[in-house]
């Protein structure tokens, strides 16, 4: 370390904690070793009695931690993700610019992470995220940083793409088919048709149409047609999913012609949860227990299919890793183990 004049310190980094006493007021650290000195700090710096100072050397090669911070936040932030600034002891957080589907390649996290120097932690992706909430933090951990560290951050990036993404949220023109003869006869009142509607207005999909129609496989299948028909991106058909005598509904589905990816999910609740698509159209089954249980397998599902993914048979198969609901008193789904598949 080399010692320089305070007043010829400004843009250079402290090579040591600064304390500052002001009898009654203040004991404390003034300034932290690795600061990069400001114009401002040096009045400060002359009034704790420093007129002297040691002066961290950055080599050719090296990086301080602020600047590694704000080069791997260049880096690793895709569409929709941006890090706090400026860089606080060589850490920024990643945020969203929106709310939206939150996307972690776990792949590429996996790899800086195994470079050493750099620590980076996230939750889990897969989930909605709001405006304002943390998805991570991203530290550089010792004060200088070799450069060369950045740049296999850099490779890697390029070569497999970023870490971070927020998918929008598509406002899909949603259709929602309630079956059951006692609803449809009025001998109850619907009770599932809300709980989708507000689950789906959440995304902001537009519900343009709803109906309620007995356990009766041609009526069902002829409905879903019409829905496709008249321009629906999203279905939804409640009720009548199990294996009693009046439960239509499956193979009402199947009979419009759809793909189905799933009958079943390794979800509880949701286990008899069915996905398709019908000529590219998402087609959901949803089982009784979506109206009764605050969290489901759709609340998986979902966010993928409003932010316009495909899903597969083995996202649905991997969903049982994290997919048991633990019913707890105050629910903080997503902010749990539910789902993180
Ligand atoms: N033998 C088996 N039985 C059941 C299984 C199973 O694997 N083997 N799975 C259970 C699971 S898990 C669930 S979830 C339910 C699935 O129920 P369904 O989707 O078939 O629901 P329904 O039989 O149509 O209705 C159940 C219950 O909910 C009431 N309901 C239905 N829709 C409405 C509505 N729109 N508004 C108000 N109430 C509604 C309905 O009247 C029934 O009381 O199956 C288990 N059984
Ligand atoms: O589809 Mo049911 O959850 O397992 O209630």
């Amino acid at each position: 370390m080399k010692v320089v004049r305070t007043d010829d310190s400004v843009g250079m980094v402290l090579g040591h904690d600064i304390t500052e006493i002001v009898p009654g007021e203040f004991k404390g650290v003034a300034f932290k070793k690795g600061h990069v000195i400001q114009e401002e700090d040096i009045k400060r710096l002359l009034r704790i009695g420093k007129e002297h100072i040691y002066i961290f050397e950055l080599k050719e090669n090296e990086l301080h931690e602020d600047e590694a911070a704000l080069a791997l936040g260049n880096l690793i932030c895709g569409r929709g993700v941006h890090f706090s600034t400026p860089p606080r002891e060589g850490k920024i957080n990643i945020l969203p610019d929106y709310k939206g589907l939150l996307k972690i390649s776990r792949d590429v996290l996996d790899d800086v992470n195994e470079l050493g120097d750099i620590c980076l932690a996230t939750i889990h992706g897969n989930r909605t995220i709001n405006e304002g909430e943390l998805i991570g933090g991203c530290r550089v951990i010792p004060l200088k940083i070799n450069k060369t560290k950045i740049e296999d951050v850099e490779k890697i990036i390029v070569e497999k793409g970023k870490i971070f993404e927020v998918k929008k949220f598509k406002a899909l023109k949603s259709a929602i088919i309630v079956t059951g003869s006692e609803v449809y006869k009025g001998r109850i009142t619907d009770k599932f048709g809300p709980v989708v509607e507000r689950k789906l207005l959440e995304f902001g999909a537009e519900v343009f149409y709803k109906t309620i129609v007995p356990d009766d496989s041609d009526i069902i299948k002829e409905t879903i047609l019409k829905c496709k028909e008249m321009g629906a991106e999203l279905i939804v058909v409640t009720g009548g999913m199990s294996v009693d005598p009046d439960d239509k509904t499956p193979g009402a589905i199947k009979s419009t012609g759809a793909d189905i990816v799933s009958y079943g999910s390794p979800v509880l609740p949701g286990a008899m949860l069915l996905f398709a698509y019908l000529g590219g159209i998402p087609v959901f089954g949803l089982p009784g227990c979506v109206m009764f249980s605050a969290t489901t397998a759709f609340d998986i599902l979902l966010p993928r299919v409003m932010a316009g993914e495909i899903i597969v048979k083995r996202d649905i198969t991997r969903m049982g890793y994290g997919g048991q609901c633990l019913k707890c008193q105050v629910c903080t789904f997503p902010n749990c183990h539910f789902g993180k598949y």
